[in-house]
């Protein structure tokens, strides 16, 4: 535990999310929240930030736990049923956390509860919660006793949630963008033909996909070229050739389900985007889950969303509207699905971005490592805050 007077001053007045590093804070304290900020890497993007925690108990981690997404157990509740099961003493530790600890109760209980019942008497959280439900998190637990402070490693728990944040600071959904795309780059043949591109194995994760996202869009060109129904189904074959760690992020279908055909029991909100009508036999009408956002706004499209609950939506294309919400800088995260064929001609996956030197080009982060999905390359990408362009690239 941090020596007497090593705690920062509390963070009132401070922005949340602000950095406030402070050089009281102990080796062992900056290591396990390095160690949380590791375990919060591994949680899938999404409407929900990344999150981890870890238990220091006499300068010795003894647990570390993440969030694995919506509805699931969060970062601190994890860590501290690891350290329950490794038999530790939670009346002497302290617990790190990469964001302050919940107040409210969301798909899951408070985690202000669940530390408070294991009567841990000190916390220390890197960067405070945007979320005016969540945010009371520190005051809850100071008011019951508990010692918290916060700003230790701020800028990098800053830094791994910088487009969620910027999600929550602009009332937003989060956005992936999903493309399926050839060796030369193109979405579809010439004369508009496009299925399949990647095979069974890459589109059952896409399909995995579907099944955690709020919402999935398509542009009314898509729309009518494909014709797509836009359900998150089981089918296609299980993944062969890829880490535990990306099959947990992607929420990949395991083995034992290589079920054709059959739809995941959470369906996304289906929506097209574009001024022309939806025709009367579009395969999306399927039933009443599905949205017509007669705009070409993406910023316009995500408000309509927003205000109908979807905290986190997949943009599946086209090239048109994809290309729109590159150029308002409105896509988080970028999945690229490779398959191993070249078109030559065709659409490509991405227009005209109004980039016309190398220095203005958007940028993106590698975000884990790509995975081969039977034949096909799975890279995933994350957004720069910004999209600054490193000294060494430019
Ligand atoms: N391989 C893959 O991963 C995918 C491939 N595809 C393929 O891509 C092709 C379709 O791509 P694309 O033609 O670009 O179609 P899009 O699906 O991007 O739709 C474009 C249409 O959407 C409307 N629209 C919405 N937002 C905007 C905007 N910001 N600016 C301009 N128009 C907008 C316009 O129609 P309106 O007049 O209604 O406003 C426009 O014509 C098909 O061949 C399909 O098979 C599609 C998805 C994924
Ligand atoms: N062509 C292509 C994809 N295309 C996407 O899948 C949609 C069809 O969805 P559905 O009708 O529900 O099966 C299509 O309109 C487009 O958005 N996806 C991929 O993973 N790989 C591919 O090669």
């Amino acid at each position: 535990m941090g020596t007497a007077g090593a705690c920062p001053p509390p963070p009132e007045g401070r922005p949340a999310g602000a950095p406030a590093e402070h050089d009281a804070w102990t080796p062992a304290e900056r290591d396990a929240m390095a160690r949380a900020l590791d375990a919060a890497r591994l949680g899938p993007r999404g409407a929900n930030p990344l999150v981890g925690a870890a238990v220091l108990i006499d300068d010795e981690i003894v647990a570390v736990g993440h969030h694995r997404g919506a509805g699931t157990p969060h970062a601190e509740v994890d860590a501290i049923a690891a350290a329950r099961r490794a038999g530790a003493d939670l009346t002497r530790a302290q617990l790190l956390v990469t964001l302050e600890p919940c107040s409210h109760t969301g798909r899951t209980p408070p985690c202000t509860r669940a530390i408070l019942e294991a009567g841990i008497p000190r916390v220390i959280h890197a960067i405070d919660d945007p979320n005016p439900q969540a945010a009371t998190g520190a005051h809850a637990l100071r008011s019951a006793g508990v010692e918290v402070c916060s700003g230790l490693l701020a800028a990098e728990a800053t830094a791994l949630n910088a487009r969620w944040l910027e999600c929550a600071r602009s009332r937003r959904p989060f956005v992936t963008a999903k493309t399926a795309m050839t060796l030369d780059g193109r979405i579809a043949a010439a004369d508009s033909t496009s299925q399949w591109i990647t095979g069974p194995a890459a589109r059952a994760q896409g399909h995995a996909l579907r099944a955690r996202v709020d919402a999935i869009l398509v542009g009314s060109g898509t729309l009518a070229a494909d014709n797509p129904r836009l359900t998150a189904r089981l089918d296609g074959e299980p993944a062969a050739q890829h880490s535990a760690a990306h099959q947990e992020a992607t929420q990949q279908p395991s083995a034992q389900h290589p079920t054709a055909q059959q739809p995941t029991p959470h369906q996304p909100l289906r929506c097209v985007m574009g001024l022309r009508p939806v025709p009367a036999t579009a395969a999306l009408r399927a039933d009443d889950n599905w949205l017509h956002l007669p705009t070409r706004d993406p910023r316009q499209a995500l408000a309509t969303l927003a205000d109908r609950g979807v905290g986190h939506v997949l943009i599946e294309g086209g090239a048109t509207v994809l290309t729109s919400f590159l150029v308002a800088d409105l896509v988080d995260e970028l999945l690229v699905h490779l398959g191993p064929l070249l078109l030559g001609a065709g659409r490509s996956a991405v227009g005209d971005l109004g980039v016309s030197t190398l220095a203005d080009a958007h940028r993106f982060h590698p975000d884990g490592a790509p995975a081969l999905l039977g034949e096909d390359l799975v890279m995933r990408y994350i957004a720069a805050p910004a999209n600054p362009i490193p000294a060494d690239h430019r």
